[in-house]
């Protein structure tokens, strides 16, 4: 069965379209900057900004969306997302925004209904977290931040 997310337009979404997947298989639908037509959003060098979408949602429990970078932006401009993956709740009921931030030389320009960003839906779990006093031993144990291959 096909997955149901409640896309619930604010006054500034206007006539921009819902979200939606670029291609068959995409993993990501865009979401579109819903600044105004008049007043473009600058984001200068090293600056970052939250951008509205223009949407609130509901997401089915048990789920989470993350919004994650362009890469084709942060390619090209050095734009991605501050705190990528963002992570909304499926309880969040204000307006999704995109944390975006400018890592490059240039200040960027966001015009009303540019593809700033994608969001993947995403389940989630909610484990119960136990104490205890030990853990089972592993090959690995301890090790990480780059041990293996060192010998
Ligand atoms: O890129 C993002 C990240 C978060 N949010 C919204 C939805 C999310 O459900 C809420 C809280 O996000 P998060 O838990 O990451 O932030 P926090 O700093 O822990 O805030 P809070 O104390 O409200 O949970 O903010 C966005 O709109 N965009
Ligand atoms: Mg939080």
């Amino acid at each position: 069965m096909t997955l149901t997310v409640q896309i619930k337009p604010l006054d500034h979404f206007g006539d921009l379209p819902l979200p939606r997947f670029e291609t068959a298989l995409a993993a990501g639908a865009d979401l579109r900057a819903a600044v105004p037509e008049t007043e473009p959003m600058i984001l200068a060098s090293g600056k970052w900004a939250l951008v509205p979408t223009g949407f609130a949602m509901a997401l089915p429990a048990g789920y989470e969306a993350q919004i994650r970078p362009r890469s084709g932006l942060a390619y090209k401009y050095g734009i991605t997302c501050l705190n990528t993956p963002g992570t909304i709740d499926a309880d969040y009921r204000g307006e999704v925004k995109v944390l975006l931030i400018n890592h490059g030389s240039e200040p960027f320009t966001i015009n009303r209904g540019e593809r700033i960003a994608q969001m993947v839906i995403a389940p989630i779990t909610q484990p119960d977290f136990v104490q205890v006093d030990t853990l089972d031993d592993t090959a690995r144990g301890a090790g990480g931040f780059g041990s293996t291959g060192t010998t």
